[in-house]
């Protein structure tokens, strides 16, 4: 039976942060962004060690607001880029999942406690636990898998989770299905993904984390395999590990990850930081066109999103850039909270059925092309 009013806590933890919010019915009632200082962050040997340090900060967020921290009725936790390659949708918490958030077998990434912080808060209050929003859910047509080498397939890994609710509000803000469009969508933040989005499914994106794509504020992105090879020589995996996920990007060429810095920089008269602003707008611009071509030019807009789309200059470079290919629409920040909670909300309302994860990716390989 379905309720008048739904209580939903959401739970997005990032590199830097753990954001959450309590939405009462569409609402948003609270929200918060706990930033945890890299010393305290440091102190934890794996993201799994981090779960209850999260989790008991955002409880004592709730508790310092006065709030109540038990009566939900869906506690729901970012999918994020950690599990398999199921279909997109929002799923019940289950073992399998938390064996695979916990264990990193797909990857080891902040956002993976957000399934298991949900599960662990859902558990003392009787609510569903429930996760959203995976960045690697599976829609990549089969042409987009091929990798540079057998070994290297390309697999669905893009911010999926804001970019699918900026695409629906966009539609119906046009009185259009988010399935009647084709949309290049960027999501232009502290990580960066484009994305060719065919009829509601993503046919085709760089990887947010497995550096595919533009640079970003602290990423490498796309680079020069053979530089590339000589620069990581002599060094071990984990300082490779370090250099490709937090060392690119802003980080490398001007030694901050902060967008914000940078624009400071430049106001002081920096011309080297506005050259690699500038490159990293470009490259975003580049990719659009990437995506523009997968859709066989037949796009209906580009939307660009994300915190740096806060900046008007970003969102006009790129513009300028792309504007050919179709009428650009720039959604600043994001709605991540939102599209967590919104997930949740159709699920407690009855319509979308909560699925259940098998944790069996839909796509495999290429065996079934393959000559024996
Ligand atoms: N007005 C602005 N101008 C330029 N950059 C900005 C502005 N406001 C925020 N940013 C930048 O946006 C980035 C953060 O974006 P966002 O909040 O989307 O990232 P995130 O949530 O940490 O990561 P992700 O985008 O991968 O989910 C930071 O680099 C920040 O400096
Ligand atoms: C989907 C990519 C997430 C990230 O940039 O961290």
């Amino acid at each position: 039976m379905t309720k008048e009013q739904y209580r939903v806590l959401a739970i997005n933890p990032g590199s830097t942060s753990t954001k959450a919010s309590i939405f009462e019915n569409d609402a948003e009632v609270w929200k918060t962004n706990v930033v945890h200082a890299p010393e305290e962050l440091a102190g934890f040997e794996t993201i799994g060690d981090q779960g209850p340090f999260r989790r008991d900060a955002i409880l004592a967020a709730i508790d310092e607001a006065g709030l109540d921290a038990q009566n939900f009725d869906a506690v729901v936790g970012v999918g994020g880029v950690g599990l398999a390659g199921v279909p997109y949708g929002t799923y019940g918490v289950n073992e399998t999942m938390l064996d695979d958030a916990t264990s990193g077998k797909y990857a080891s990434h902040p956002n993976n406690l957000g399934v298991i912080i949900a599960h662990e808060i859902a558990a003392t209050c009787g609510a569903q636990a429930m996760a959203a929003g995976m960045a690697s859910s599976e829609e990549f047509q089969e042409v987009a898998h091929i990798g540079g080498f057998a070994q290297t397939p390309r697999r669905c890994c893009v911010h999926m989770l804001n970019t699918k609710e900026v695409a629906l509000r966009h539609a119906a803000a046009q009185g259009k299905s988010y399935k009647d469009l084709n949309l290049v969508i960027a999501h232009v933040g502290g990580g960066i993904t484009v994305a060719a989005h065919r009829k509601g499914m993503v046919v085709d994106g760089t990887d947010g984390v497995d550096q595919e794509g533009p640079m970003t504020p602290n990423r490498p992105g796309t680079v020069r395999l053979v530089s590339f090879m000589k620069l990581i020589a002599g060094l071990t995996p984990a300082e490779q590990k370090k250099l490709v996920s937090t060392q690119g990007g802003f980080m490398s060429h001007l030694g901050t990850s902060d967008a914000l810095e940078v624009k400071r920089m430049i106001a002081e008269g920096d011309e080297y930081a506005r050259l690699v602003y500038d490159a990293l707008l470009y490259q975003v611009a580049g990719w659009i066109g990437h995506m523009a071509a997968v859709l066989k030019g037949e796009v209906d807009g580009v939307i660009l999103t994300g915190g740096l789309m806060n900046d008007e200059y970003a969102a006009a470079y790129i513009t300028e850039m792309v504007s050919w290919i179709a009428p650009v629409s720039v959604y600043p920040g994001e709605l991540e909270g939102e599209a967590l909670a919104a997930a949740a909300l159709r699920v407690l309302r009855g319509e979308e059925e909560l699925l259940e994860y098998t944790g069996v990716p839909v796509w495999s390989g290429f065996d079934h092309l393959k000559r024996a």
